[in-house]
């Protein structure tokens, strides 16, 4: 049967996964500042990573992926004609007569159920009792549902007319075989699981959630839930978010913490995540204190590419083919606004071109200030903010300060305020432009 045909082609199909490059290639220029631009930087990440070879998957494991194939119906949909109703099958000129004053008897000549493979052919005259499903039977065109009879079961009484036609479902009225039912590129929601799963389709060729394993550093950190047993250590929140947006953004995901400034600590725990990684994430200790260990570590285990992007927060930022099978890494700082704003600048585009979904990057929505919003000259400053319908106009606000410690403003945010290098002031009602948050 050809839907078994498909089914093995699909099982069988791998992509060749194409190697990371054997280098970092040049970077992109600095400004005279000697950072970079916070686009040309996220560029150079992307052209670093490439989409994770597909293979076939069965339909709920493809949950949230990405199609890599066309997929057309090998079936109509319905396959045969049915009842809308729990009724009776009948031919409509047999009852165009039937009103309530005066009802019209048709003998029962049978009862077919959803399953049933409904054959028995109708007589004129007769009705045939169909569930909601039932095959209609050869020489019926219409059902009398329920409601429009007395619900006899060897003699019926019908009070009311149907058209030809009225409450059967068509074969192929939902979908024809040949219709392309997905195509290359398209996300499997629920809506088209259920789709593909009524066309008889258990496979699909798909790319698979990236594995990303997600490492906070820092001697100070402690995991809540665990009492702060010393002055200067505090609860690791940066783990955890990010683990859950990238979790949000339908990866696997694992959470590691090294509550070290050790060199060797940092180098043990990263290399032992490498095996199971299609990406690393760390978080912390890539600024230029004493104790930046990531930054000191990773040289040694990898390419490493480490920056200032002339953004705020998220300045310094590190990259890294590690390992021998130079599994990417991302190092982001260790403030947590600043380690989240890096998270939507550069690592959900790279996971987006993991996962093979587009657009790989923010869509900058227009807004009109509700108050005045001042920035930084020199950085692309990230504002958090509160957008709100306001008569038709999208208004947003600033949440507290632009501080990259500010985890409380951050959770009460819905979208990032883009302040461009060139901007000091924003008036109430001058245009702006915001990435909306997704419910990560
Ligand atoms: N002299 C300079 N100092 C700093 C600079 C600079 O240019 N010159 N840059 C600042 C900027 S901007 C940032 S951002 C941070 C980035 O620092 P690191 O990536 O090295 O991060 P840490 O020093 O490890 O931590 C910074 C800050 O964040 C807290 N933190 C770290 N991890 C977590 C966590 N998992 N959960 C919650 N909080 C965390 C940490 O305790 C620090 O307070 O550097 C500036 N310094
Ligand atoms: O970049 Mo840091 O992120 O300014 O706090």
């Amino acid at each position: 049967m050809a839907l078994l045909r498909r089914k093995k082609k699909v099982v069988e199909e791998v992509e060749a996964p194409t190697p990371p490059p054997a280098s970092l290639p040049d970077p992109p220029r600095t400004g005279e500042d000697g950072m970079r631009v916070m686009e040309d930087h996220r560029d150079y990440l992307l052209g670093l990573v490439e989409p994770l070879p597909y293979f076939g998957m069965s339909l709920l494991d493809a949950h949230g992926l990405t199609l890599c194939e066309d997929i057309r119906s090998e079936t109509d949909l319905p396959a045969f004609d049915n009842s809308q109703m729990d009724g009776y099958a009948v031919r409509a000129e047999d009852i165009a007569a039937a009103s309530q004053g005066e009802p019209l008897s048709l003998t029962v000549a049978g009862h077919v159920a959803a399953g049933d493979d409904g054959t028995e052919e109708l007589a004129q005259g007769k009705a045939i009792k169909v569930m909601t499903g039932a095959p209609i039977p050869p020489g019926a065109n219409a059902v009398v549902p329920l409601e429009f009879t007395d619900g006899g079961d060897e003699e019926v009484k019908v009070y009311e007319p149907v058209a030809p036609g009225e409450y059967v479902r068509v074969r192929g009225s939902d979908i024809h075989d040949g219709d392309q039912l997905m195509s290359r590129g398209q996300r499997l929601d629920a809506r088209t699981i259920g789709l593909l799963a009524a066309a008889g389709i258990d496979k699909v060729l798909a790319r698979p959630r990236p594995r990303v394993v997600v490492v906070s550093t820092g001697a100070e950190l402690v995991d809540p839930g665990r009492p702060l047993e010393r002055p200067g250590q505090i609860h690791d929140a940066n783990s955890f978010m990010i683990a859950a947006a990238v979790k949000a953004e339908g990866c696997q995901v694992w959470r590691v913490q090294v509550a070290s400034d050790e060199p060797e600590a940092v180098r043990e725990a990263i290399t032992d995540q490498l095996i199971r990684a299609d990406l690393v994430i760390t978080t912390g200790g890539v600024s230029k204190g004493d104790h930046d260990v990531v930054k000191q570590v990773m040289p040694s285990l990898g390419t490493c590419d480490f920056a200032e992007v002339a953004m705020q927060p998220g300045k310094p930022q590190g990259f890294g083919l590690i390992g021998e099978d130079r599994v990417p890494m991302i190092m982001l700082p260790g403030n947590p606004v600043s380690a989240y704003v890096s998270f939507q600048c550069f690592v959900r585009p790279v996971i987006r071109k993991l996962m093979g979904v587009e657009p790989l990057n923010h869509h900058p929505v227009r807004c009109v200030a509700g108050s005045v919003m001042r920035s930084a000259k020199g950085k692309l400053q990230f504002g958090r903010a509160i957008v709100r319908e306001d008569n038709g106009r999208r208004l947003v606000d600033l949440v507290g300060g632009h501080s990259s410690h500010l985890l409380g403003d951050l959770a009460a945010c819905n979208a990032l305020v883009l302040l461009g290098e060139d901007t000091e002031v924003v008036n109430a009602g001058e245009r702006v432009m915001v990435w909306m948050l997704d419910n990560d």
